[in-house]
Formats: structure tokens, sequence, C-alpha cells
């Protein structure tokens, strides 16, 4: 089975599968300055809330072997987008080993590397873990219903609730994804339908506003998706369009998961209304590629995320464990377990 990694560290730079290009092109970037990571994570060339934040931790690397200035590294980072947590998550961790870092400037490119390198690998083994903690909730033949990109793309590698869909497929059981387009700017249908493609998982791609219809018509199992940041109390900021999947499911009476590593969680924010949602340029929504598809002075408003309310979603599905309502109880604990794991 093929797999691949969308970020790698190759002889002192940053080598990130450009996502933009996909499913056209595989063609790869190769990152020398922090400036150019930012600019990567901004543009979207990077996504995925566990793919910024370990191709952020990097930058920072770049940042130390050019003999750059780290604090403002740090701040064009932080800079790059405002909604996933992970970006904030790994550059506080790689500011933990810089800040009054008492070694020689050798020495301290080492140590980075060594930090940014072990939130990679993490990354990867969290993954496995969050496939393999799902794997009880699959039936066997699941009609699985999934919203943006949440794969090898989208994280270091394997991916969390199309990890999940892999995993169960690796395992044997015959599961079948409906992969909502995503507008606007596709991830489903370029990204996920492109993975699970060269996995050769079975797989159907939708219209977002199809999903409803779909879990009418077909009898969805469960709704799988991945998060940006999660508030103390299980309210989940993710891609745009997954409140109104998470509403269609309740309707339906389907369970709906999220999946995502604990660098996802975010404690120190109490609830949804305080997570900053990320507004991009109109032109995503205005033009189809170079094509205008909405009238010249209609006013958009383009939004990139949204936040479904903690009591629509049936459980988060981290690297250690389950956590079911009342989050405010048990996402504490799988941080701190995890931390726990971890050291
Ligand atoms: C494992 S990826 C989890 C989320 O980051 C994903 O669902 C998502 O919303 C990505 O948004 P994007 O704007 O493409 O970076």
């Amino acid at each position: 089975m093929s797999t691949f990694r969308s970020i790698a560290w190759e002889g002192g730079r940053l080598v990130l599968l450009d996502q933009r290009r996909i499913p056209e092109e595989k063609t790869f970037l190769e990152l020398e300055t922090p400036g150019e990571v930012a600019e990567a994570i901004r543009t979207m060339a990077v996504r995925g809330a566990p793919a910024i934040g370990a191709a952020a931790a990097f930058g920072v690397v770049l940042a130390a072997r050019r003999g750059e200035d780290l604090e403002a590294a740090d701040a064009r980072l932080r800079a790059s987008r405002p909604t996933a947590v992970n970006l904030f998550w790994a550059l506080d961790r790689m500011k933990r080993v810089w800040a009054g870092f008492a070694g020689g400037r050798e020495e301290l490119v080492g140590a980075l590397e060594a930090e940014a390198l072990k939130i990679a690998e993490e990354d990867v083994a969290a993954n496995k873990a969050i496939g393999r903690n799902a794997l009880p909730l699959i039936p066997d033949e699941a009609k699985i219903l999934h919203h943006c990109n949440t794969g090898s793309l989208a994280t270091v590698d394997y991916g969390t609730a199309l990890g999940i869909i892999r995993i169960a497929h690796e395992a044997g059981k015959k599961v079948h994804a409906f992969l909502d387009e995503t507008r606007p700017r596709l991830q489903g249908a370029r990204l996920s339908a492109w993975e699970l493609r060269e996995l050769g998982i079975p797989h159907t791609v939708i219209a977002d506003g199809a999903s409803g219809h779909v879990m009418q018509k077909f009898g969805i199992d469960l709704v799988v998706v991945g998060a940006d940041r999660i508030a103390r109390n299980g309210d989940t900021a993710n891609k745009i369009g997954t409140y109104n999947l998470a509403l269609a499911a309740r309707y339906h009476g389907v369970p709906f998961y999220v999946a995502a590593p604990t660098s996802t969680i975010d404690l120190e924010t109490a609830a949804g209304a305080e997570i900053p949602i990320e507004e991009r340029s109109p032109e995503e929504l205005t033009h189809c590629g170079p094509v205008r598809v909405v009238p010249e002075g209609s006013p958009v408003y383009n939004p990139a995320f949204d936040v479904t309310p903690a009591e629509l979603i049936t459980a988060i599905v981290t690297e250690a464990g389950l956590a079911y309502p009342p989050f405010e109880e048990s996402l504490p604990a799988l941080v701190r377990k995890a931390k726990e794991e971890r050291s």
C-alpha cells in the first residue's frame, strides 16, 4: 500500500508536498527560511492543523541555522494562520528549547532540530494510535461521511479522521467513505479523494449540500471529522461546513466523531466562542479557478472554519483514548494521560 510524507526534513531544508497543486501535479517545495515557511502556511501550500504545527517547528530550526532573530521568526510564524492551535502548541514547544538556551549556536540548532523531529514523529505515532482507538467504533461495511482533508497531507503522515478510515480498511473492514467536496477550497474533492485513490480505499465524492440527502438515502453509519482547535468544553473548530454536517447527523441519529491528537485540545480556551475564526480572501468564493462565478460587486463572507457545539459531538478520539461528555472532565484527563505517556 502506498504511503507518503507531506513533510520531510532533508539536508537542512524543509521539503513540502505542495498541496495547492494536488491532484494535477505532485510537486515539492524546498524551503530554506522561516519566512518561506510562514508564506507556505498562509497560502496553504501546507495545511491541516498538525501539518502546519510541524512545518512551523522546522521554520524555527531554519531561522536558527541562518542565525536569524528567533523572536522575530516565531512572531512571523505565529501570524501565518490564527485558528489551528497546533501551530501555537508546536511553536511553544520550540520556544521552551530556545528561550534562555545556554549553549552555543551549533548546539542550539541541534537541540531545535531534535525537538522539531520529535514533534513530527510524535504526530505519526499519535495518528496511528487514533486509528487503533477508533477501530471498535467502525462496524464492518461501514458507510462513513468525512469533511475536508485530514489525511497524510494534513498531518505528518497517516492522518486523523481519514487515518481512522485508512486503519479500518487496513484492518480488513470493508469501509466506504463519502467525501464532502468541502467548498470553497475543495480539500475533500482534491486532496481526500486523491489520498484514498492512492491507498485503494473505496470512496465517493459528494457536494457539501448532499450530505443530508446521502444520510437519508444510504444510511450513513458514522461521521468522522478532524479539528483545528477543541475548547475545554468540547466545542470544536473545524473546516467550514462541519457544523452543518453535525446538525444533519443529529437529525438522522448518526454518531458524530471528532478525531484529533491531544495537541489540538486547547484547555486555555473555555468555549468555542473564544476560538479565533480565520476569514480568507473573497476570491476563494468569487472565483472557481480563474473564472469569476459571483457577479462583480456582490459582497461575500468567507469564514474558513466554524464551531460545532459540544452537544452535537458523540465522542472525541485522541491518541490517549476516547473522550465522552462531559468533555470538561474527560478532555483534561486525556491531555494529562498523553503528556505522561510522552515523557
Ligand atoms: C488533521 S487536519 C484537521 C483540520 O485541520 C482539518 O479538518 C481542517 O479543517 C483543515 O483546514 P485547512 O484550512 O485546510 O487547513
